[in-house]
């Protein structure tokens, strides 16, 4: 029997609906599924890798640094992941047998093939820097320094990494790239500080200066608010979309290896055979080399025909002494500038707040004199130099039985000295000393001149500010997924209520 009309076309129109339904169910089900999929996918870390060898005056260490490969150009986004002390003393010591040089690098480039992934090793740059060691040696004999930088390069090469060369770096480059370090690492590079020009009054956070003690040079860094008036200090900087005007001055000779062997070579007598010395504690006795001490290029001004070859350094423990001897090392006689640190180099005003760190830190650190929660004044700093000068060897020892026997028997000399540099040297008052952060380590990464370095090669740190995605990718998948549903959901509602219009017109429902 035939159906009536009406019935037809509204069973029709039913099935038009469910198969619309049926399709916009199935569509909404995939893209569902999609994004569920897409999603949850487990993401490929993309991890990159950078190695920097410091090849310091006195020992070598390995840094490896990681960073997420999409967000290279951020700030405050590369780590320390790795940090290996080499064996034995710096490359510039092998200057007799250079290929050693080389060799003392194995255990810790080893070390780093460990570190980094397999397949992220053919990609990983890997730099090698000298400083003042290298620098001393290629002074006083370019060959032989030429050799050991050949030696390290030969070694370096067997390695799978991306071997990017091993130099000598100057101190300009050495003071600017911790000064990049500590303000990256500081965070002091990426503020949106556009809303600061609105108050002309208002400055931004103002950068760190930086002060790096090594065994044979010293590195001070920082932005000052008067004008640079030697152009060999100046250094300019646009990073992340602001400029930079930097002052560095890196003094030779004046790490505090490279001091005490000045102090050595002024004092001892050409005849005497011992050299009573009020820089190290009582009871402590050291032979010191005289031949060797005077071919050393920082020793040269103190320069005297000897007739002994060997003497004996024994401690008086005297702090007023030790710090007249060693206030002597720095000229400050003359300065053809307005102003002038020491040895008639130009330094401006300090400016600002200043991180102090290497042997700087290493040797307040030991002292009690660099716990930031508990700062102390440079008055306590002097009595605390002063008290450990004054305490016998035996009982310094026996306190301190673990500290390696060269640092401990220097700690005397190296308080004086470091409070003397500060104040003397560099300026700092007893209201400026509050400044000074003593820091070895910045968010788990080392303070020095090596992540500065990386940063810099690797272009990781751009002059401009890397235009901003509006939305994060977590944000931008639910934005898409949100509106698809809702765009789903309004053509389902426009198709129900036409239909429904027409249902209704056609007397089907
Ligand atoms: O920058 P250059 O001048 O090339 O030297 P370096 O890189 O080898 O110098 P470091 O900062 O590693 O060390 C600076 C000095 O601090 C000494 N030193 C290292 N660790 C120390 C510690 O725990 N206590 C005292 N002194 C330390 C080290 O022997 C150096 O004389
Ligand atoms: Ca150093």
């Amino acid at each position: 029997m035939e159906q009536p009309r009406g019935t037809k076309q509204k069973k029709s129109c039913q099935k038009n609906v469910f198969i619309i339904l049926g399709f916009l169910f199935i569509l909404a089900i995939i893209t569902i599924i999609t994004v569920a999929i897409i999603q949850n996918k487990p993401l490929e870390k993309n991890v990159k890798y950078g190695i920097v060898l410091d090849a310091g005056s006195s020992h070598t260490n390995l840094y490896i640094y990681e960073w997420p490969a999409e967000k290279e150009n951020d700030t405050g986004v590369v780590k320390q992941v790795d940090m290996c002390k080499v064996d034995g003393p710096g490359i510039s010591s092998y200057y007799k047998e250079p290929e050693k040089a080389g060799l003392s690098l194995k255990k810790c480039m080893d070390e780093a093939k460990g570190v980094v992934p397999e397949n992220r090793q053919r990609e990983t740059p890997l730099y090698l820097g000298a400083t003042a060691g290298m620098r001393l040696l290629s002074m006083v004999n370019p060959g032989l320094s030429d050799q050991v930088l050949s030696s390290v390069e030969n070694n370096l090469e067997l390695y799978p990494f991306d071997y990017q060369g091993a130099r000598i770096i100057t101190g300009q480059e050495e003071g600017a790239y911790g000064w990049i370090t500590i303000n990256y690492l500081l965070g002091k590079f990426v503020q949106d500080e556009s809303w600061l020009s609105f108050f002309p009054g208002l400055k931004g956070s103002e950068t760190f200066g930086a002060l790096d003690l090594g065994g044979a040079s010293t590195q001070i860094t920082f932005v000052p608010e008067n004008d640079i008036e030697s152009p060999d200090n100046s250094l300019h900087f646009r990073l992340y979309g602001r400029s930079y005007n930097v002052y560095t001055h890196s003094f030779l000779c004046y790490g505090k290896d490279q001091a005490l062997q000045q102090l050595f070579a002024s004092n001892i007598k050409p005849t005497d055979t011992i050299l009573q010395d009020p820089c190290f504690n009582v009871g402590y006795t050291r032979n010191v080399n005289v031949t060797g001490l005077y071919k050393n290029h920082c020793t040269a001004a103190y320069r005297k025909s000897l007739n002994v070859t060997n003497v004996q350094v024994i401690g008086t423990g005297n702090h007023d002494q030790c710090l007249q001897n060693v206030l002597e090392i720095f000229n400050r006689s003359q300065c053809t500038y307005s102003r002038c640190s020491f040895n008639g180099v130009f330094q401006p005003h300090l400016q600002g707040d200043f991180g102090a760190f290497s042997a700087f830190f290493f040797v307040m650190d030991f002292l009690k004199l660099a716990d930031i929660k508990n700062p102390k004044s440079l008055e306590d700093a002097k009595e605390t130099v002063r008290k450990f000068c004054s305490r016998p060897w035996q009982e310094v020892k026996v306190e301190f039985p673990k500290t390696k026997e060269k640092y401990l028997s220097e700690y005397c000399f190296s308080g004086t000295y470091i409070l003397s540099l500060l104040e003397v040297g560099y300026g700092f008052n007893s209201t400026s000393w509050d400044s000074i952060r003593f820091v070895g380590k910045i968010s788990g990464s080392d303070a020095g001149w090596t992540l500065g370095y990386m940063l810099n090669l690797t272009n990781m740190i751009p002059a401009e500010l890397p235009p901003s995605r509006p939305l994060s990718h977590e944000g931008y998948v639910a934005l898409m997924v949100v509106s698809s549903l809702v765009l789903v959901a309004v053509l389902l509602i426009i198709w129900l209520s036409c239909c429904k219009e027409k249902c209704l017109e056609k007397g089907i429902i």
